[in-house]
């Protein structure tokens, strides 16, 4: 029996894993994503344990629209590939509904997303230690990231040219993903890079360092050797399908972890025993001797949790599920927005419009299969990044004015977790190195607010959020797994939030008039000049643009539990003896970064952590309750202790 029947439009490869082969292992993973198969790899290095990873989506191995770096933004909203959510109204947002793409294909997002590599500020990463997670600093932090890729640092003349600058040392030598610079640069963003510096920022030599404030180059997932997108399927699955102790089903939708239940009165932890999912509408279970690992995303692994009878009692008794544990899930939801201003440019610049142009396109498809070096266009990236704090475009009384209205908010109805984390938000705007602001500099038209011009070359401008204030939740309304959650991210209930993004809008104009881009600029098109004059005029912009930075975290955030947490610090949740969730759903604060570094170091911490108390399971052996009894238990039998 196969288990990939799903109606197909774009080519997939069976993993030839049947419901019948799985039955039974030491961890089961809930989803193959990002962070999932990296956990997966991990554990089984280990011959002597068993791994099962349940995956919704289909394995896609030879599709160019994941392969290809252009083909960025290709599959969003295609059901083959995305789970195609979306949030409720926005009421801070003009009544708006948002799309929220979601990877639904082994690789999960990292299948999806748009390539950047990238890690954020250090002092974030301590932050989310000091929040009661010993052992998450950037240094630490910083160490599974560097586990996890490969750096193939850019030649000489690359480098000089568009200031891909990199000190080596701060990246991977052998990890699964491989990183690069872009293969093929506009000449239109170097100019963006002079007028930067003409309004005041640095070269950074590395974003990557950990201090990431200034302008820079940044690299990609796209392995430089093969051109094409490297990503959780093809660097920690396909190099390893063979092992004989690592199963991945797909096309299998997990519907809920089953709990032992406390016996009446007990107190103790509530031990998971497998997870119940269906294949082609029929319903299976498959046990977990050891552990559950949850890493089915910032909006799924709430959702299986709740259904699981883990969560806030009013949540789960509205859905009709019997509540088994009470945590705070799905809540402390946080991400980064973006919102567009679109140039025009002046004629004889190549972007990545030109691929509008069908003899351009297949000029373009046919360098890349051909048999020179250079890949060009279709093997390129985003690669022009700046991360500005708000001095940058606020001045000092706009940005007490946002103090003073952050603090003017009620967050007593929030967790001490939450309240703590925007306490440090508010300490970073006094931080010069932190950047409230990322700009990204894209090479070609790629605003919402109105088509682009037949033959006309564009670059565009996005501003995006990193320190958002609002926050949301993602809770279950139903007991049908099948159903998505309720997604209220809770955009702009901050008005701190509104007032930066709409000012960082309004800004873009100020580069696009600086010296060197002001040469090569026709005009804006978005937001329209005519229109957009004011600051409520922007305001009201990008209420009406934002979309998602599809860096949606903290539904599970890791936490201490008196603060809101779900997890604890080695991702267990609270409560429960042998559950995990690794994904980016446990991340507590956000990041000024593009997150998948993040996600990936993620997983590598989870599969280190899994292994260390399996061993120290093993060496205390059978007298400690719950977990370690359970794995020492299953270790001595099969050393026939
Ligand atoms: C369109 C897009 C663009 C992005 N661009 C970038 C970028 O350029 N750079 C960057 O750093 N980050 C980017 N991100 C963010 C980053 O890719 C994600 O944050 C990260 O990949 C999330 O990893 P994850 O492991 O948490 O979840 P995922 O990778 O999404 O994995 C979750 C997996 O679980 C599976 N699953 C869920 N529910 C079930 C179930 N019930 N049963 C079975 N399987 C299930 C899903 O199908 C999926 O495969 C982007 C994301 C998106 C969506």
């Amino acid at each position: 029996m196969t288990t990939t029947a799903a109606p197909e439009t774009t080519p997939f490869t069976d993993t030839g894993v049947t419901v019948d082969d799985f039955t039974e292992f030491d961890y089961v993973i809930v989803g193959g994503g990002t962070a999932g198969l990296t956990v997966a790899a991990r554990l089984s290095e280990d011959p002597s344990v068993t791994v099962g990873v349940i995956e919704a989506g289909l394995w896609r191995p030879e599709d160019p629209k994941i392969n290809l770096p252009i083909m960025i933004g290709q599959t969003l909203m295609n059901p083959d590939y995305d789970w195609c959510l979306q949030t409720e109204p926005q009421e801070h947002s003009n009544g708006r509904s948002y799309i929220w793409p979601r990877g639904k294909v082994l690789g999960g997002s990292s299948a999806l997303n748009f390539l950047v590599w990238q890690r954020g500020y250090s002092g974030e990463y301590d932050d989310i230690g000091r929040l009661g997670n010993p052992g998450w600093g950037w240094d630490d932090f910083a160490g599974f990231c560097r586990k996890s890729d490969t750096f193939q640092p850019p030649s000489s003349e690359l480098q000089k040219a568009n200031l891909a600058t990199c000190d080596e040392k701060v990246h991977g030598t052998d990890g699964p993903i491989q990183t690069s610079f872009s293969a093929w640069y506009t000449e239109a963003q170097r100019p963006w890079f002079d007028a930067l510096k003409s309004l005041g920022l640095n070269n950074a030599v590395d974003g990557l360092s950990g201090k990431n404030t200034g302008l820079w180059a940044s690299p990609a997932t796209v392995d430089a050797k093969k051109h094409v997108r490297s990503y959780a399927a093809n660097a920690y699955f396909a190099p390893n399908k063979d092992r004989k102790n690592l199963k991945v089903i797909t096309g299998a939708n997990a519907s809920r972890l089953e709990f032992e239940k406390p016996k009446d009165g007990a107190s103790g932890d509530l031990v998971a025993t497998g997870v119940h999912f269906t294949v082609d509408g029929k319903s299976h279970f498959v046990k977990a001797r050891r552990e559950v690992v949850l890493s089915a995303g910032t909006v799924k692994s709430p959702q299986l949790l709740e259904l699981s009878g883990v969560g806030r009692a009013e949540v789960l008794k509205a859905a009709g599920v019997e509540q088994l544990l009470e945590l705070d899930v799905g809540e402390n939801v946080q991400e980064h927005l973006y919102c567009t201003a679109s140039f025009k440019l002046a004629p004889g610049h190549i972007t990545w419009d030109k691929m509008r142009n069908d003899d351009f396109a297949k000029a373009a498809m046919e360098t890349y299969h051909g048999d020179g070096e250079d890949r060009g266009i279709i093997a390129s990236a985003f690669s022009g990044f700046a991360y500005v704090p708000l001095k940058q475009f606020m001045s000092a009384e706009e940005i007490q004015a946002i103090k003073d209205g952050v603090n003017r908010v009620d967050w007593s109805k929030y967790s001490k977790g939450v309240q703590e984390g925007i306490k440090m938000q508010l300490a970073r705007l006094d931080d010069e190195e932190c950047p409230f602001m990322e700009y990204i500099f894209a090479p070609g038209f790629f605003a919402t607010a109105s088509p682009p011009q037949d033959g006309q070359e564009y670059y565009s401008i996005l501003s995006a959020l990193q320190q958002p204030f609002s926050r949301g939740n993602i809770h279950i309304t139903s007991s049908d797994p099948t159903a998505a959650p309720r997604i209220d991210p809770r955009y702009f209930s901050v008005d701190a939030d509104l007032e930066i993004l709409s000012k960082a809008v309004r800004y873009s104009s100020t580069m696009a008039e600086a010296p060197s881009l002001k040469d090569i600029t026709v005009g804006r098109q978005d937001p329209d000049p005519e229109k957009y004059k004011t600051e409520d005029d922007f305001r009201e912009f990008t209420k009406d643009q934002a979309v998602t930075e599809y860096h949606h975290i903290g539904s599970c955030s890791m936490m201490p539990r008196a603060k809101g947490g779900v997890v604890d610090e080695r991702l267990r949740v609270h409560g429960t003896a042998n559950v995990r969730v690794a994904d980016a759903s446990i991340i507590p604060l956000h990041v000024s970064s593009h997150i998948v570094s993040a996600v990936y170091a993620v997983g590598e911490k989870a599969a280190h952590m899994i292994k260390e108390d399996a061993a120290a399971a093993a060496a205390t052996g059978a007298t400690s309750g719950g977990l370690l009894s359970r794995i020492a238990n299953d270790i001595a039998s099969k050393l026939s202790l």
